[in-house]
């Protein structure tokens, strides 16, 4: 917390406290800078003036302190510890908000909504606060230790050894006197910081420690109990000492026993008065004691002013480093610490809550309630972080490494807490670069895909927007409800397995089917197996010499898979239309037109259409050329490249549609392969030359091509279409064939590639979309269970209470806002943003009120999407339970 600078050592004002806060001490000791160099001064020579007695008056009432604070952070109270800790006030609470709400609101009066985390702290670095939280636990643990009790006695009952000027003394540095604290400054897992602290701890004498303290009024330190929100934080002073600040606050005056010497001057006399401390609330069980100071415990700044004797440091006043008891403790009783039988480490080794403080080496401090949550900040490692390394820096982001889970992170799971068993390995390997795995913060729509330029700014984002574009929907929608078309009254006949045939035929057209004098006729099915939708197209009057006729070529045809040929399936011949018909199932690609239907027929009336553009000729082209490499590679050929057999199934993709029937029809009669490949690229020359007149009547052949010769288009395509139409002659007798064509026109493949590329980002990006809207949907159909309900559980308001009421709070939130004027707020971008971080469960807070504004709450979405989980489960496995329950009865 950069914002609480530490005093220097030349503003004395500063270093009294102008806070009564006793947190704010407690940081100040725990800052790393002020215990080295408070440390420093204590080793390299004499304090030079009351400075370093206030700072280690300072240090003492924090090891009280920190006693607290340790154990009230075990008792379960952390978070709003952790909150006055970091957060020393700086405004008062808002009039009429509770203590609780200006914790979570106001905090350095920050407001809530400027990137606050869980707590409603400013961001800050990961690591720091568990490092505090170490040091508070391992201080805790010592001054819980019988320490404590030896130091409180020493100081209180005035009984440390003089040194010759007259000031008690007091060497903390006895591993007799005081083990547990000499053990844990002598531990080498401890932070440099805390060493350096207690170096400096152990060096001083009382008078060090008491005398500076009655110059100061707010002086008393002020523990909050476990009630925070009690606690006045506006305070900037502490209250006059003696007055009772309330029941839940603890004061403890430190004072002083002896003068403090200063600058040679007389010290005012003062009587002396005990050092009084609470016990150890983890000891006697209390955590706050009401500790009411007498009125003659006030001291004020006369005593400790210009006139007092100046200070002279132990260690020159005896020349060499010495045991610090005086001669009046050598007819003292001989100190034995409760519970203690162990001379190394013996308080330590007793204490079952401070075992892991032991002489060998201080354990790393291991929070009890693990927090694997990324979400959080908070949860940084307490392993490795000041295991050897000495002072943590916040800064150092080795510290922070991660590495790649050995357990796969779901991001899906809706509580990450099964990490804790992967923790490990979660957080090992700090020397390597691991490129971190954070669960996504913020599942807000994410803009994937390709971006127009022209795209408006963000915050003209529009409804339309979020969506799928209109013309996308339209087309899947018109092609949901055409594959779910049915008949009405229908006389079609189930073919086979296949019903709810609808004809797809509709307009016959007038010019001789390719398949000679069968009449073709095309249905949607729906197959009885599998309910799937499938293309059926009835030969009348087709037949089949034998079994082999259909077989043979089918499974000829079930190897062909390519994107530009509509998928065989089966074929069969069926008596269901009463009389003899050869049936082919084919995929369905719903809404498809011919190309013959789509570029031709729809010249009606004499219109003239503008002629087809030549990208899109050779993008057929193109298109046609992959299905013709294809099936002439499998040593088949297409014999249906036809402007009728062609079907268009989205914008400018084709398919051919009727493969495999004249195979079947014309088993008997079969021509040879190459022939008939051959064939197929004549009749893709002749597609295009009809496509290009934009007729159907291309014949004779050769006045079409001289008519194609004077269009538009490029000499490049009019040779090609030549070339394609041109049948072999005597001459140049050598076979026209795919491979040939191929190199052709390559560029044009790859541009069609290109498009279709370009498709499918588009296509992606609108799938991103969907993906979120499909978030949401399962969002509101969660809630819409929830809000509402009329009973539940014999409860009539079930969903109005407990956690289900900020629920309903936050149903109005998003969807029931009003302004000023009691009109309804129709904001989309607010309800898509709201529903999307309940969603997420971000630690975002959000402030929920009643209709009648009586009740109000902040609360976090991370807390309304467990509320949300856990009403939602209730339903859940009661609704299991009753269909159990239901079927056991039947
Ligand atoms: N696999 C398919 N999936 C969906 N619709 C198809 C499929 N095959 C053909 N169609 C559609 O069925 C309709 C009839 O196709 P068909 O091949 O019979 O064309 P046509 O113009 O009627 O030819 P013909 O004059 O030879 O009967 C066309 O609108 C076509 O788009």
């Amino acid at each position: 917390m950069g914002s609480h600078r530490l005093p220097s050592a030349k503003n004395k004002s500063s270093v009294r406290p102008t806070k009564s806060l006793a947190v704010f001490d407690f940081q100040r000791s725990l800052n790393a800078r002020q215990l080295k160099d408070f440390g420093e001064r204590q080793h390299t020579g004499p304090p030079q003036s009351a400075l370093a007695c206030c700072e280690l008056a300072s240090l003492v009432v924090n090891l009280r302190l920190l006693v607290f604070l340790g154990n009230e952070i075990e008792s379960g109270d952390a978070r709003r510890l952790e909150a006055m800790v970091w957060n020393p006030p700086t405004s008062s609470p808002a009039n009429g908000m509770d203590s609780r709400q200006h914790l979570e609101l106001g905090r350095s009066g920050i407001p809530p909504h400027q990137g606050l985390d869980t707590n409603g702290d400013p961001a800050r670095p990961v690591g720091s606060w568990a490092q505090r939280l170490q040091m508070t636990r391992v201080l805790g643990t010592v001054t819980k230790s019988e320490d404590q009790e030896q130091i409180t006695d020493r100081i209180s009952q005035d009984e440390c050894p003089r040194a010759a000027s007259g000031s008690p003394r007091l060497d903390l540095t006895s591993s007799e006197e005081f083990p547990s604290l000499t053990a844990l400054t002598k531990a080498d897992t401890l932070p440099r910081s805390f060493k350096k602290a207690a170096a400096g701890y152990r060096a001083l004498s009382r008078s060090e420690i008491t005398s500076p303290t009655p110059t100061w009024p707010g002086q008393q330190q002020h523990l909050p109990s476990s009630s925070v929100e009690s606690y006045d934080r506006t305070t900037s002073s502490a209250p006059p000492c003696g007055e009772n600040v309330g029941e839940q606050l603890l004061t403890i005056p430190v004072e002083s026993t002896a003068p403090l010497p200063i600058r040679g001057r007389p010290v005012p006399k003062m009587s002396p008065v005990p050092f009084r401390l609470s016990r150890n609330p983890v000891l006697d069980r209390r955590v706050a004691l009401p500790i009411t100071t007498p009125a003659s415990l006030q001291f004020t700044k006369k005593s400790f002013n210009v006139d007092s004797p100046s200070f002279t440091p132990a260690q020159l006043q005896s020349g060499s480093k010495k045991h610090t008891f005086s001669s009046q403790t050598a007819n003292a009783a001989v100190f034995t610490p409760k519970g203690s039988t162990n001379s190394a480490t013996p308080a330590l080794a007793q204490d079952s809550e401070s075992s892991f403080v032991t002489a060998a080496g201080v354990r790393d401090f291991t929070p009890q309630a693990q927090n694997y949550d990324l979400n959080t900040t908070s949860a940084t490692n307490g392993v490795a972080s000041d295991s050897s390394a000495g002072i943590y820096d916040a800064f150092t982001m080795a510290t922070m490494g991660q590495a790649l889970p050995t357990t796969q992170y779901n991001p899906y799971a809706e509580d990450h807490t099964s990490m804790a068993g992967v923790a490990t390995p979660f957080y090992q390997a700090q020397g390597a670069y691991a490129a971190a795995i954070q669960p996504l913060q913020y599942h807000l729509y994410a803009p994937v895909g390709p971006h127009k330029a022209d795209m408006h700014h963000p915050y003209q984002k529009q409804a339309y927007d979020f969506f799928l574009p209109n013309d996308i929907r339209e087309d899947l929608q018109k092609k949901s409800a055409a594959t779910r078309q049915v008949l009405p009254n229908s006389q079609l006949p189930d073919v086979s397995q296949y019903h709810s045939l609808v004809p797809l035929d509709t307009a016959k057209s007038s010019h001789t089917s390719i398949f000679g004098s069968s009449v073709c006729w095309v249905y949607k099915a729906t197959s009885k197996k599998n309910g799937n939708v499938y293309c059926l197209r009835r030969l009348q009057g087709a037949r089949v010499a034998s079994k082999n006729s259909t077989n043979e070529p089918l499974a000829k045809w079930k190897r062909i898979s390519n994107g530009n040929i509509v998928t065989v399936h089966e074929v069969f011949t069926s008596r269901d239309f009463n009389d003899t018909s050869l049936i082919f199932i084919h995929n369905y690609h719903p809404n498809s037109k011919t190309l013959a239907e789509h570029h031709i027929s729809q010249r009606r009336f004499g219109q003239q259409q503008p002629p087809i553009q030549e990208n899109v000729l050779w993008s057929y082209i193109s298109q046609l050329c992959n299905a013709l490499r294809t099936v002439h590679g499998e040593g088949l050929a297409a014999r249906c490249i036809h402007p009728t057999k062609v079907i268009m199934t989205e914008k400018n993709r084709i398919r051919l549609s009727a493969c495999m029937i004249l195979d079947v029809l014309e088993y008997e009669t079969s021509r040879p392969i190459a022939e008939l490949q051959q064939e197929d690229l004549v009749d893709l020359g002749k597609l295009i030359l009809i496509l290009g007149l934009g007729t159907m009547t291309i014949s004779p052949v050769q006045s079409a091509l001289e008519q194609f010769q004077r269009t538009m288009y490029s000499p490049e395509l009019k040779e090609l279409v030549f070339w394609l139409v041109t049948p072999p002659y005597p001459e140049q007798p050598i076979q026209k064939t795919i491979t040939e064509l191929t190199p052709r026109i390559t560029h044009h493949i790859l541009d069609s590639f290109d498009s279709s590329l370009q498709a499918y980002d588009g296509i992606n990006s609108n799938l991103h979309q969907e993906l979120e809207n499909g978030r949401i949907a399962r969002l509101m159909l969660k809630l819409g269970v929830i809000n509402e309900r009329p009973d539940f559980d014999n409860e009539l308001n079930w969903s109005e209470t407990g956690e289900r009421y900020s629920l309903k709070l936050f149903r109005d939130y998003v969807f029931h806002q009003v302004d000023s004027n009691g009109n309804p707020v129709l904001d989309l971008g607010h309800m898509l943003s709201c529903l999307n971080k309940l969603d997420a469960g971000i630690d975002e807070k959000v402030y929920l009120t009643s209709r009648d504004h009586q009740t109000s709450f902040i609360i976090s979405y991370k807390e309304l999407k467990k509320q949300v989980n856990n009403a939602f489960n209730e339903l859940q496995k009661a609704g299991q339970t009753k269909s159990a329950t239901s079927r056991a009865g039947y």
